[in-house]
């Protein structure tokens, strides 16, 4: 079978974590960079957490899962220690069409967590299906040495150019044409040997040679 990769927009979405350890903080921080109200609920806290606690970075339950921890929620992550919490908050969120992932325990996830490549807005998100996430990371590694951080500037100016288009290149087909020229393989090399103005200027040069033609 085969997942659905999607990209969620968490932002203002409650989101709740169960458990307070080490896994649950990582999880929790790639939640709020996402613009999320994270919950946690559970006995004690890392270090990390009750310090996004105190700056007001998430919102805290002391206190063992209760189904009532679900109100609202659109989705949730269990990061117990415990495989029957865990399993009592896979089938509660199965019951009420809630996204969950179980850390590390496919059966009980309706959505997997994939390793990915942060570079900006560019995000480059690796799955194998569960098959094997030490796979998943060293891919991701690997990709990191290849897209470098330069990567998140190059993609903002791409975005600004082709806001640029939109705005000023009324006709559709010149658009089309226009947007489908504006990197190809040669940019890219460049931006990957860090040379982003020598990019950036091959990508202005196609804008206005398109531009320009009759
Ligand atoms: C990508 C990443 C994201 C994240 O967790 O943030 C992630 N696992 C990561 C690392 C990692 N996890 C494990 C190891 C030890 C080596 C190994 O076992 O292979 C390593 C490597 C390491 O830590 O070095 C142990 C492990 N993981 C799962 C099982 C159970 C099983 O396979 O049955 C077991 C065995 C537990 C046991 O021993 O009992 C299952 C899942 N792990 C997933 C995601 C989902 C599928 C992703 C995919 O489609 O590939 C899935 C299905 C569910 C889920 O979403 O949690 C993150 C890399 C982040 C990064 O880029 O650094
Ligand atoms: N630590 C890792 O790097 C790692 C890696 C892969 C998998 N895991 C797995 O992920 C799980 C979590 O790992 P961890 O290192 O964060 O464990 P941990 O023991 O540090 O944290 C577990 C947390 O769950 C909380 N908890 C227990 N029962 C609860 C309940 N009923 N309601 C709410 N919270 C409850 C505990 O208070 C604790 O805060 C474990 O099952 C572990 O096997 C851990």
């Amino acid at each position: 079978m085969e997942f659905y990769p999607v990209f969620l927009n968490l932002q203002g979405k409650k989101c709740l974590v169960v458990g307070g350890g080490r896994v649950a903080e990582r999880k929790v921080r790639a939640l709020v960079r996402c613009g999320a109200h994270v919950y946690v609920v559970s006995p004690v806290l890392t270090a990390g957490l009750q310090e996004m606690l105190d700056h007001g970075q998430i919102i805290y339950r002391r206190g063992f899962y209760q189904t009532a921890d679900l109100d609202g929620v659109f989705l949730v992550i269990s990061a117990t220690d415990n495989e029957e919490v865990n399993n009592v908050v896979a089938v509660d969120c199965a019951g009420r069409n809630i996204l969950v992932n179980v850390v590390d325990d496919p059966p009980r996830c309706n959505f997997f967590v994939p390793s990915v490549v942060h570079r900006g807005a560019l995000q480059l998100a690796i799955s194998t299906g569960g098959k094997s996430p030490h796979l998943a990371k060293t891919l991701r590694q690997s990709l990191e040495k290849e897209f470098g951080p330069q990567f998140a500037e190059f993609v903002d100016f791409l975005g600004n150019v082709r806001a640029e288009v939109l705005d000023r290149v009324t006709d559709p087909s010149r658009r089309k044409q226009i947007l489908k020229n504006l990197t190809d393989e040669t940019t890219l090399a460049l931006v990957k040997q860090g040379d982003i103005e020598k990019a950036k200027e091959r990508v202005k040069n196609v804008y206005h040679i398109h531009r320009r033609q009759p």
